[in-house]
């Protein structure tokens, strides 16, 4: 079994940096050229870092002093909008609320689930889509909830430019997750996790090992690191450390399932065995829940079986929240 510790002695490697400022641009070779790294980096390990990306520092600064704000709140308060009060998993998440490694302990973190705010009269509130209807917002903190809508804003603009990225990466026409893109679902989460304390229990972490659920994930770090990445060549766990100014992104299952494992869904955790809290906050680009995910039949060569039945996204997602929370 590997220990919390073990975590420690890691290799630190360098994942591929990507300036995916091509994307924007009118000229489609500059978007193929971003596709074409792209593509490398999917095939690889398929964890890298982008850089301008156009999601304004500004902004993601408030979100972590948003997102630090928040948690320092005393307990009480953050449980006013604990996510057990909300049908839709949107709000606050307690310290070991979610067990990501299968058998391991829960995880040393805690968290805030922010999503697109459906309506009571939405249909898809009205037929009990899993995960649509309104956020909770902390009453205490004016600007989370400004500050948390417009950084969703932001983030769903550069994934569905990502979608268009990866769809030039595997040789699609540039609009092929159109239907995905159309009215996505995607979440926000805040994550706060506390030094790695000495008495956790053996095989504790910040966040167990797994793979995450949805397209596409961005994930933004502090500078404090802990974030690791298994690297299938080496066998091992190699530090993705924070770099200044990028996000880390990395696929989701359901590229493992339309690529037919061309592009994996690699798996990650976090140990943070550096002794100062550190704040980090992915966002999890899921796309139309109605939207079904199967086998692009050009991820297939000649005799080739699909490994994976097609699915809707909200049927994968409903699966996955109910293997890792209780
Ligand atoms: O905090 C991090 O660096 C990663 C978090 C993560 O992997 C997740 O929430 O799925
Ligand atoms: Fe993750």
């Amino acid at each position: 079994m590997t220990s919390a510790l073990e975590a420690a002695r890691v290799s630190v490697a360098t994942l591929p940096i990507i300036d995916i400022s091509g994307l924007s641009s009118a000229n489609i070779a500059d978007r193929k050229a971003v596709g074409a790294a792209l593509r490398a980096a999917c095939l690889d390990k398929g964890f890298f870092y982008i850089k301008n990306h156009g999601v304004s520092e500004d902004l993601i600064s408030d979100v972590f002093s948003e997102a630090a704000a928040f948690f320092a709140l005393p307990s009480e308060q953050k449980d006013e909008v604990n996510k057990a009060k909300s049908p839709c998993n949107r709000g606050y998440e307690t310290l070991q609320g979610q067990t990501l490694e299968a058998g391991a302990p829960p995880d040393l973190k805690e968290g805030y689930y922010v999503g697109p705010d459906h309506g009571p009269d939405d249909p898809r509130v009205l037929a009990g889509m899993f995960n649509h209807g309104a956020n909770q917002w902390p009453p205490q903190r004016p600007n989370f909830k400004p500050v948390m809508q417009a950084y969703l804003n932001e983030m769903m603009v550069l994934s569905a430019r990502m979608m268009e990225g990866i769809a030039l990466s595997l040789d699609l026409p540039e609009n092929y997750f159109d239907g995905y893109n159309r009215d996505p679902m995607a979440t926000v989460r805040l994550l706060h996790y506390p030094p790695q304390p000495a008495q956790a229990r053996p095989n504790q972490k910040g966040a167990g090992a797994h793979t995450d659920f949805g397209g596409l994930t961005l994930l933004r770090q502090d500078d404090v690191g802990g974030l690791q990445v298994w690297d299938q060549t080496s066998d091992g766990w190699i530090h993705a450390v924070p770099v200044p100014g990028t996000y880390v992104v990395n696929l989701g299952d359901m590229i493992a399932r339309w690529t037919n494992d061309r592009y994996r869904s690699t798996v990650h955790r976090v140990v943070n065995m550096s002794g100062r809290e550190r704040y980090s906050v992915p966002f999890f680009y899921t796309g139309n829940y109605a939207h079904t995910v199967e086998c692009i039949p050009t991820c297939l060569s000649p005799g080739e079986a699909p490994k994976y039945p097609p699915i809707t996204v909200e049927a994968h997602m409903r699966e996955m929240y109910k293997r890792t929370y209780k």
